[in-house]
């Protein structure tokens, strides 16, 4: 798939447009799109190819107006007969429900169309990056200088592509499908992870309605993603505000298709900030920590107001082997048990302006200074525990964290020849460069449950890195 081509550098602004994409200009507007506000493909330093416009828009314009059809969802999935012929059908129907992710399925419908040799999806699959920049990517001597909590992550995304890949190759009976690598398999994922936007299941299962459908039913998750051909050029920045939604209402939708009289639905974007005409047009992927930025799109950005410091049990437990002072403790048994029964290990974190998790004060409290092992209970379910007692261990943890990425960074550094998924992550972490933290994840999240330190240490680790207007990204 060819990603170079002619670029032109635009006299306003320094953009250098790509002019390599005008197949797929030409096979959106054979499906209705009109490019009424004349969006551009450019290369841009930080981000690689984006969107802009010679034209500026106000607050409450619509950036971009994508007919539905050309998305790919799982109704393009279930429509298309030559793909379901690729499955047996016997075991596709022995399936029981909930069986196959939708990611997955989206994922081996893009290899699909990547081996027919006239898909007419060629010019987007031309459009699609060769190769990723997530972490999941890296070499594995570059994995084993990755931190705690990105690697445990890495290895659940593993567990479930290695799973899913499995269970789809079993149902195939195309031979040239069933052949395809792992290695293809894992692009196809990362494509679909990295490109795909939110569509509402309740829209795509309406316009199912009626029809005889072979996936949805065996699907353990909600089919809400859809790669979304030449949109998926946008890039994040944390401060942009745009919102995205279909021309028409579920509910108008509704009553058209009782009808039958479906007109033309399209994808739509909005923007609520104004954009300067020649610069780049961000839109925002969700209210993203670094961490999961990085695990999920393959970039953190230096200065994210929605960065935190997020960390594992097993961080608290190398803290205590790497403190003198902590190592001798004997820690109960009963109390690693009771954390994990009640899955106080997750959500444990580090917010800017010394503030640490609900669950990250529980726990601390239980290990360090509740005695009484049949108190764990009240502790972890009663009132907030007292910061006092945990203060000085909170503070200190969170300055090994800080040491355990500045050495992640720095050992990357003197790997050669790094991959460009390590070399994302080193980046941002470098010493000196302060904290980043993650991206969004899908849909805003709640606002994180925090207990005030009280100590500057945090806030002085903070501001200092953000003197520096960086921020500790990994
Ligand atoms: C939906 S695509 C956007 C288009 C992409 N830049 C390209 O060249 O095709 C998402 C990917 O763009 C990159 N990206 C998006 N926002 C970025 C940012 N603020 N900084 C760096 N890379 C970014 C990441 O590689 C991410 O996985």
């Amino acid at each position: 798939m060819g990603r170079t081509g002619r670029r032109r550098r635009c006299r306003r602004n320094n953009v250098v447009e790509c002019y390599e994409h005008t197949e797929l200009y030409r096979s959106l507007g054979g499906l209705g799109w009109e490019n009424g506000t004349e969006l551009r493909v450019a290369n841009f330093e930080e981000t690689g190819k984006g969107l802009f416009s010679r034209r500026g828009f106000k607050a409450g314009d619509c950036i971009i107006s994508l007919p539905f059809e050309s998305l790919i969802s799982l109704k393009s999935i279930e429509e298309d007969e030559a793909f379901l012929a690729c499955f047996n059908k016997d075991a596709l129907a022995d399936f029981s429900k909930g069986e196959l992710q939708f990611q997955s399925l989206l994922a081996l419908y893009l290899i699909y169309l990547r081996l027919e040799d006239n898909s007419p999806r060629k010019a987007y699959l031309n459009s699609i990056p060769e190769s990723f920049t997530t972490p999941y990517f890296c070499s594995k001597l570059e994995m084993a200088n990755l931190p705690n909590v990105v690697l445990k992550q890495m290895v659940q995304q593993n567990e479930i592509i290695k799973q899913n890949f499995t269970l789809l190759q079993s149902i195939l009976n195309n031979d040239s499908l069933q052949a395809v690598d792992l290695d293809l398999f894992k692009w196809a994922y990362f494509a679909v992870n990295t490109r795909s936007v939110y569509l509402e299941p309740r829209v795509l299962k309406l316009l199912l309605k009626g029809k005889t459908t072979f996936f949805a039913e065996k699907l353990k998750d909600e089919p809400n993603m859809a790669l979304a051909p030449f949109l998926d050029f946008f890039n994040h920045n944390a401060g942009a505000e745009t919102t995205s939604k279909l021309s028409i209402s579920y509910e108008s939708l509704t009553k058209q298709f009782k009808k039958n009289q479906i007109t033309h639905l399209y994808y739509e974007l909005f923007t609520s900030k104004p954009v300067p005409p020649f610069s780049q047009i961000f839109i925002s992927y969700g209210t993203h920590n670094n961490t999961k930025l990085l695990l999920e799109y393959g970039f953190s950005l230096p200065a994210n107001p929605q960065d935190f410091l997020e960390l594992t049990l097993d961080d608290i437990n190398a803290f205590i082997r790497a403190d003198p002072e902590l190592r001798p403790l004997k820690i109960h048994r009963e109390k690693y048990r009771f954390i994990a029964d009640h899955s106080l290990g997750e959500q444990l974190f580090f917010v800017p302006g010394d503030l640490l998790s609900h669950n990250l004060a529980v726990c601390l409290t239980l290990l360090f200074v509740e005695q009484n092992i049949y108190q764990l209970r009240t502790v972890a379910f009663g009132e907030l525990p007292p910061l006092d007692p945990i203060r000085d261990l909170a503070t200190r943890l969170a300055q090994f964290k800080l040491r355990e990425l500045e050495t992640s960074s720095r050992a990357l550094a003197k790997l050669p020849d790094l991959t460009a998924s390590a070399f994302d992550h080193r980046r941002h972490n470098e010493p000196g460069k302060g904290f980043s933290w993650r991206f969004a994840s899908s849909g805003p999240s709640a606002p994180p449950k925090t207990t005030a330190l009280g100590t500057n240490v945090l806030g002085d680790i903070f501001r200092k890195r953000q003197q520096k207007a960086c921020c500790i990204n990994y």
